[in-house]
């Protein structure tokens, strides 16, 4: 993974000459039109367990240059919502500028503030590397961020953070928490869809879960979000998220009405 990160989100059409995925039909993100949208009542809610995590478990929480990745355990599982049982990898966030939002995917071409996609594995598969190139490999669960009132408790776990590691391949030691307090309460509600890695390979490998509700962060947490790393030209990192693609005839499906 050390050779993909001379992509920017500068060089887009460059992406698909290096790595070929990145020019397929089933690339993420995407617009979600909801009024085309396919209700499925047969979508179960999203089912996690283990996420909740004691203090003494230390997570690598890292700037890697394009976002900041917290590193989850496997023992981290989504146990409903997928026909098979997948393990978490890790999370990390997608967000814009003071000049703008961030979000990857967009709601009938509203771009939310910003984003957060916590990436598992297919178990079936022996590794996360193996589980990757292989079209039930991975399964990713996203859901927006907004401005509200309140701070968010479970976010500040990893926003007070971002200080120690402004500066590119920069790591600290985060201690464990409730990692579902990051995700919406109500996992019933989602729109699902097949798609790729939204970075480079690019793999067409995703099963996405785009959650309804969003979650809610104070106008100090968010300006936090945008303005504390720096990518590796020592500018802030700011706005990394990548177009929406062609749905190329991909139906969304929505687990309500
Ligand atoms: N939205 S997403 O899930 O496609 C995604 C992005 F959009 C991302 F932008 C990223 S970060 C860019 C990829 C990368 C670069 C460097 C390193 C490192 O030095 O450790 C690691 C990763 C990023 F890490 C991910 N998720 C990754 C996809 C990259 C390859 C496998 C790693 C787990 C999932
Ligand atoms: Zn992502």
């Amino acid at each position: 993974l050390r050779g993909h990160s001379h992509w920017s989100y500068e060089d887009l059409k460059h992406w698909s000459t290096d790595y070929s995925d990145c020019g397929g039909t089933k690339q993420s993100p995407i617009n979600v039109d909801t009024a085309q949208a396919t209700f499925s009542p047969d979508l179960r809610p999203i089912q996690l367990s283990g996420y909740s995590l004691p203090a003494n478990k230390q997570l690598k929480l890292k700037n890697n240059g394009h976002t900041v990745v917290l590193e989850l355990p496997e023992s981290l599982a989504l146990t409903g919502g997928y026909a098979q049982q997948y393990r978490a990898v890790q999370l990390h966030l997608h967000w814009g500028s003071p000049l703008g939002p961030g979000s990857e995917h967009t709601i009938n071409g509203r771009r939310f503030p910003a984003e957060i996609h916590v990436v598992h594995y297919n178990t079936k598969y022996d590794s996360f590397t193996e589980a990757m190139v292989h079209p039930d490999g991975l399964a990713v669960l996203g859901a927006f961020l907004e401005v509200g009132h309140g701070e968010n408790q479970y976010y500040h776990e990893i926003l007070k953070h971002l200080f120690e590691i402004q500066e590119v391949g920069q790591e600290t030691l985060v201690p464990g928490f409730n990692i579902a307090g990051l995700l919406p309460a109500n996992l019933k509600l989602y729109f699902h869809y097949n798609g790729s890695l939204t970075t480079p390979p690019c793999y067409q490998t995703v099963k996405w879960t785009i959650f309804n509700q969003t979650m809610l962060l104070s106008h100090n947490q968010m300006s936090m979000l945008v303005s504390s790393l720096r990518t590796d030209d020592d500018k802030l990192l700011q706005s990394n998220y990548r177009p929406v693609q062609n749905l190329h005839g991909r139906r969304v499906l929505a687990s309500f009405q």
